[in-house]
């Protein structure tokens, strides 16, 4: 009899729930979720629905009220290097250059980690070799002011990716970016998840991003926080921009959107406004 191969996820979620002091509702109410290995998962849903409270818990930056969240079959306790976060503003220091800056935490953990210099030394190819990744050989030596923004959202990508992380957490990283630009980082984002094999957990307001970028899409829904519905994103591995126009992507896009109106509440709203604006023109 053929024994089954099963693999541990590479994030559990089960009965996570988190309640911040004072808040009328659970910020995160029962979640269960398991995430594979190499997964590139997306999150969407209306505002205050727990995405970024989620991701941060999965960072070890929020601690849970109660469940359980494990990375490698191991609770999550904090922060820690198998784990990087990408946030929306690039939150580059100023000070260095971009080489600097890609190579900084690396020479800290060297620091806390008891490490010689030429260890540091040689994470210089894996800089070098993220800057042209990154497409950002000839702004080695700039300071963040003097690149646009999809620019300085690479170097906080390739920064992130210095420490070969297991796990990317990702907080609407292309959020601030113009539509031109978000669409040269999803493919540049993708063919960072296939080269690096990183899983990839990313959140975001735009479901066309979510659908384009993930395998799945995780649906929240707000008031408590809770998972809504999961969305397996039938499109396999090679994805190009025109997907975004093929009638499978609009009809799941345009499902997603409805569904996030639902549970936000919006769509009462518009109704009850639709239904008040009758009333106000109604003759006596
Ligand atoms: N530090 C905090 N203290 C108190 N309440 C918080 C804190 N952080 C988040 N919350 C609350 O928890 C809920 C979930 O917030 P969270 O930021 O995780 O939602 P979100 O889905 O990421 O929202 P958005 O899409 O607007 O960024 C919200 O009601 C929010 O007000």
């Amino acid at each position: 009899m053929n024994t089954p191969i099963t693999t541990l996820p590479k994030i559990s979620i089960r009965g996570l729930t988190k309640q911040f002091d004072g808040a009328p509702t659970h910020a995160l109410e029962n979640v269960d979720l398991d995430i594979g290995a190499n997964e590139f998962v997306t999150f969407v849903g209306a505002s205050g629905c727990g995405k970024s409270t989620l991701l941060r818990t999965i960072g070890g930056l929020e601690t849970q009220t109660s469940g359980e969240l494990l990375v490698d079959n191991r609770p999550v306790s904090g922060p820690g290097i198998d784990r990087a976060m990408v946030f929306q503003h690039y939150s580059l220091y100023p000070w260095m250059t971009v080489m600097e800056n890609i190579k900084f935490c690396r020479q800290l953990a060297a620091h806390t980690q008891d490490r010689s210099s030429s260890d540091v030394e040689a994470a210089s190819g894996r800089a070098d070799a993220l800057l042209r990744l990154m497409g950002l050989q000839a702004s080695a030596g700039a300071w963040p002011n003097q690149l646009s923004g999809g620019m300085q959202q690479r170097v906080a990508i390739a920064r992130a990716l210095m420490g070969r992380p297991d796990i990317v957490l990702m907080d609407e990283p292309f959020g601030a970016l113009d539509a031109q630009t978000r669409e040269v980082m999803h493919d540049l984002i993708r063919y960072v998840h296939r080269l690096e094999k990183a899983t990839i957990v990313f959140v975001t307001h735009d479901v066309e991003e979510a659908l384009y970028l993930g395998s799945r899409v995780v649906l929240m829904a707000p008031r408590p926080g809770r998972i809504d519905t999961i969305y397996e994103v039938p499109f396999g591995d090679q994805r190009t921009q025109d997907l975004k126009f093929a009638p499978e992507f609009v009809r799941l896009k345009r499902d997603i959107l409805e569904r996030i109106r639902e549970t936000s509440g919006m769509k009462t709203d518009l109704e009850q406004l639709q239904r008040l604006s009758g009333a106000v023109s109604e003759p006596a």
